[in-house]
């Protein structure tokens, strides 16, 4: 803020200060994904934004990906690694780097730097306090030759089936910023890789949040010709997964907003996670910057 005077400062807090009320002592779930991490600069400034909610009395709950990560340890590792509906095909030799990287690397990294930046985090996966129980995962996909639908075997990855508000409570109550890699447990005693859009939706869900921010490394949903839909409503996001325009990543992504909306979640954005302080900007200011999803 050095280049801007005393006065425009005090000018853009009284503006803020509306939009700060509207969401006190309201819990706001926060999906930080792997592409939207990029330097270690740019997660130290998301940790910062998360910090001034705490400080202003929001109850941030933060859900973190790492898809590019666990893709740079396993190619170290010579592990091959496929994707089928958006999903990782998660076998017993891939499990465990998964949640190496996810509960162990990225997860006390976002703590270390929430922490440096004066909050008090704690790391946490859907496995502690058997906070998200999930069935594994069951997908169809379309043949590309015969056009028929053949089931796909995705390993050890689920669906959150249920999710326990005992212990994030208590953690929001003590005013610690829980930050979630989303790992579960199954039925079964089994680790299972969940997507982190979807695992941020199932919290966001059960919480009943007001608002769930999908940070990411594009600036929203786009359309054929790469241009921002800054507005989309549940059907037009389901037409646009039916002709291929939404695709990949993408799709669980859109999918849980649906998802969260559905469950009472009153607010779904998907933004760019890379812009500088995209949090604030999309709660703090008039400037909705990327897609907003709506019923
Ligand atoms: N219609 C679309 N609009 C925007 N991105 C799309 C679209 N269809 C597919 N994508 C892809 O989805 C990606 C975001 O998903 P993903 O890579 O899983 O991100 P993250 O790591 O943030 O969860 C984009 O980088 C883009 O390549
Ligand atoms: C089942 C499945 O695909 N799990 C994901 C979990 C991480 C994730 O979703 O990270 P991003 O949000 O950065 O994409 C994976 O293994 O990559």
């Amino acid at each position: 803020m050095t280049d801007i005077s005393p006065l425009d400062q005090a000018r853009i807090l009284s503006e803020a200060l509306p939009h700060m009320q509207q969401y006190d002592e309201e819990t706001i779930v926060i999906k930080y994904g792997g592409h939207a991490m990029g330097d270690e600069e740019t997660a130290k400034n998301f940790a910062r934004d998360i910090v001034l909610l705490e400080q202003t009395a929001i109850n941030p709950v933060v859900v973190h990906g790492g898809g590019p990560q666990i893709a740079t340890m396993l190619k170290r590792l010579g592990i091959v690694s496929e994707f089928a509906a958006g999903l990782r095909i998660t076998d017993a030799a891939t499990i465990e780097i998964v949640e190496m990287v996810l509960a162990g690397s990225i997860n006390k990294q976002l703590v270390g730097y929430i922490n440096e930046a004066g909050g008090k985090a704690v790391g946490l996966c859907g496995k502690d306090g058997n906070m998200v129980k999930a069935s594994k995962t069951t997908r169809t996909i379309m043949d590309p030759d015969s056009h028929i639908e053949k089931a796909v075997d995705l390993g050890f990855v689920g669906d959150p089936e249920k999710v326990d508000l005992t212990l994030l409570n208590q953690l929001i109550g003590y005013e610690l910023i829980p930050v979630l890699a989303p790992l579960a447990t199954s039925h079964d005693g089994q680790t299972l890789n969940i997507n982190a859009d979807t695992f941020a939706g199932a919290v966001a869900g059960a919480l009943k949040a007001k608002r769930l921010l999908l940070l990411t490394d594009v600036p929203g949903v786009l359309d054929k010709s790469k241009k921002l839909i800054p507005e989309l409503s549940i059907k037009d996001a389901r037409k646009l997964i039916a002709d291929g325009t939404i695709s990949g990543g993408m799709i669980p992504k859109v999918e849980t907003c649906i998802y969260a909306l559905e469950q009472g979640v009153q607010g779904v954005v998907i933004i760019d996670g890379k812009m500088q302080h995209a949090v604030l900007l999309e709660l703090f200011t008039n400037q909705g910057t990327g897609t907003l999803i709506h019923k």
